[in-house]
């Protein structure tokens, strides 16, 4: 990984647009001589955005490059290079065909794991890697693992993620981040509690809440798009389904898969299923060696 800074434009005159996220836009481009995928965040913008939840050691995009430098791992995207100039800093990441999300609508129909136990494993165990390297994520969702040409599954977007100490839990001080139709009920209670207090200094967070959201993914992944707490009348309610555990595991048809997705979006925290757990389940149905 490397950092350079110059006024040499890193992005084509008519890039080809990957798609937006909340704080960039990611373009194709080239780095030595390889496609790769450059997110440009607006440093401008980015610090508007965030003006209430800076967090006293960095910013988001600073830490999603620290954190992002130290993951290296098949099924964690690869940072390349930073650059950086006047008005934006630009990541070069491993370049990727789709998103889960993209896969669950039907819009990508290229190569996949070879079976969903390989896809679930491969999930399972880059996130588990983040959190073996003393991180803890905070933004899992179906749009944040991508889907590699070679059919590799990789979790992306570490602008949320945070250190962790040695038993998985992180301070809450810089506020709760992510994406609320992902939010465990421990962490929505926690929100709530913000909305009304304000910021929870000495409030304290787990690796737990990533395999809940792990958990929505999976089982959207395995019923093509659907949230488990999801309902007739929408997404808006998915958040207070979290809260009274409404959820639709029987959608799930596999005995295992539902298993294993209801043991990782169990409401309490500590008996909510770890991700080796998790992997060992999967174990004896993998396709691959992984
Ligand atoms: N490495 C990549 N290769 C190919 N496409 C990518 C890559 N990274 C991101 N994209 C595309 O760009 C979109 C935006 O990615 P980005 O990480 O900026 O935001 P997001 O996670 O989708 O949203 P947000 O930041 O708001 O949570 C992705 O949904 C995906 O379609």
């Amino acid at each position: 990984m490397s950092v350079t800074a110059g006024d040499e434009a890193p992005i084509a005159r008519s890039p080809k647009l990957l798609g937006k996220g909340a704080f960039g836009i990611v373009y194709e481009g080239s780095w030595n001589g390889e496609k790769v995928a450059i997110k440009r965040i607006d440093k401008a913008e980015f610090l508007v955005f965030n003006e209430t939840a800076v967090d006293s050691s960095s910013g988001g995009q600073q830490r999603e490059e620290e954190n992002m430098k130290k993951l290296l791992h098949p099924n964690v995207l690869k940072l390349f290079h930073v650059k950086i100039d006047e008005n934006f800093k630009y990541f070069y990441l491993e370049f990727c065909e789709a998103t889960i999300g993209d896969y669950n609508k039907g819009t990508y129909t290229g190569p996949m794991p070879p079976s969903e136990a390989d896809s679930l494993h491969q999930m399972a165990s880059g996130l588990s890697y983040i959190h073996a390297m003393g991180q803890v994520h905070r933004d899992i969702k179906e749009d944040n693992v991508l889907i590699h040409i070679s059919s590799t599954l990789k979790i992306s977007d570490f602008g949320f993620s945070k250190p962790t100490t040695a038993s998985g839990s992180y301070s809450l001080k810089s506020g709760i981040k992510g994406t609320q139709n992902y939010f465990s009920p421990e962490l929505l209670k926690l929100a709530e509690e913000q909305a009304s207090f304000g910021i929870l200094a000495h409030q304290r967070s787990n690796i737990s809440s990533d395999v809940f959201a792990l958990g929505c993914v999976f089982f959207s992944y395995l019923t093509k798009g659907k949230h488990p707490f999801a309902d007739a009348r929408g997404s808006f309610f998915i958040p207070a389904n979290v809260l009274e555990g409404k959820c639709k595991l029987e959608l799930i048809t596999d005995p295992l898969f539902r298993s294993i997705v209801g043991g990782m979006i169990a409401a309490n925290p500590v008996t909510r299923w770890s991700l080796d757990a998790v992997e060992l389940q999967l174990k004896p149905r993998l396709t691959q060696n992984c």
